[in-house]
């Protein structure tokens, strides 16, 4: 199975880096620095797993389909992807996501078709340094896609299985749908709680409601996903909880990464979306309230210079 992987940043260089390590059929659709940088010194990964560098495949211009396309830009650079991608995706190309976030269906359905386009999820702690490597910062690797619908179940057991030389154990989910919505609530929260605080969740703790606030934060973003028919499971609120309370914890967001570094952000893909939602089904949340606010501010004084 021919993979593309749009862009070779933290998601995507780590998960299509490790699949190409392994042997497996992936080209990179990335913009000429990277291309460039990729040829000069190759694809470093940097993580518990093992480091690897390598020369992999990259282009520069989609020109014929691909088997599936991986998309792991930003959200705020879903349009340019979605045109860079357009020549790759042919009548039986499977369209994945990675991005966090739901609102990015929306949009590729509409651009595709949504027999086209599948549901795929990252779980990882990952970033893309100034010089080009891609740091792991812990054990945590995993990759879910999962059928949006049943024309969809060959193609997406295909791209499991050409995803496996990666050795990173990808899941192929039946319940894909309940799957996003329980990544999302728990990034809207950790990403609105680690940002508003400007802290990773260990210094939070310390602070006398900082576990008060992460609990909001959660029960805000639960009774979204509820109001939508797809209440958190047990041990995926479970799971957001241990992320977002463990004292000690050096854990923050990719978005507060963003921030800190003086980068874009994916602030209304993430927190505003979930706040619309929230609005939409009448409930007060008034933690993404002043978490989206916070960054719209921040935002703000970033474009002015
Ligand atoms: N980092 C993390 O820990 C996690 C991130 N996520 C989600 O995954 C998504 C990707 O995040 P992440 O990998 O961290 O982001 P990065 O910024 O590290 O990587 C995104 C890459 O996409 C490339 N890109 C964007 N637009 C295009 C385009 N039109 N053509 C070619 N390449 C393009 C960028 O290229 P260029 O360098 O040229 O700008 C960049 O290298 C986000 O939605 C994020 O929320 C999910 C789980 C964990
Ligand atoms: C919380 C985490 C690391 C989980 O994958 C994530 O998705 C992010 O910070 O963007």
């Amino acid at each position: 199975m021919r993979l593309l992987m749009l862009g070779a940043g933290g998601i995507g260089g780590y998960f299509g880096g490790r699949v190409a390590a392994g042997g497996g059929d992936v080209t990179f659709l990335v913009r000429p620095a990277r291309a460039e940088r990729i040829a000069a010194e190759g694809l470093k990964i940097f993580s518990p797993h093992g480091d690897v560098v390598l020369k992999p495949q990259t282009i520069t211009e989609a020109r014929d389909p691909f088997d599936a396309v991986l998309l792991s830009c930003k959200a705020y650079d879903l349009d340019s992807a979605i045109q860079a991608i357009t020549p790759a995706v042919g009548p039986d190309t499977l369209v994945v996501p990675l991005l966090n976030g739901l609102r990015h269906y929306g949009a590729l359905d509409a651009r595709f078709g949504a027999e086209r386009v599948a549901g795929g999820l990252a779980h990882i702690p990952v970033t893309l340094k100034p010089d080009g490597s891609i740091v792991h910062m812990g054990p945590l690797q995993r990759l879910i896609v999962g059928l949006r619908s049943k024309g969809q179940r060959v193609r997406c057991e295909a791209l499991h299985a050409a995803l496996e030389p990666g050795g990173f154990r990808p899941i192929l989910s039946q319940t894909i749908e309940q799957a996003m919505w329980d990544k999302y609530v728990m990034l809207a929260a950790f990403a609105g709680l680690t940002c508003l605080m400007r802290a990773p969740v260990g210094a939070i703790m310390q602070a006398r409601d900082g576990e008060a606030i992460a609990e909001g934060f959660l029960a805000e973003c639960a009774a979204v996903a509820e109001a939508t028919g797809r209440r958190p499971t047990d041990k995926a609120l479970g799971e957001a909880r241990a992320l977002m309370t463990t004292k000690g914890s050096s854990a923050t967001a990719s978005m507060l990464r963003d921030l800190e570094g003086g980068g874009r952000t994916e602030h209304d893909h993430l927190l505003g979306d979930m706040l619309e939602r929230a609005r939409g089904a009448g409930i007060a949340a008034p933690l993404l309230t002043v978490a989206f606010a916070h960054m719209q501010a921040q935002e703000a004084r970033r474009e002015a210079g």
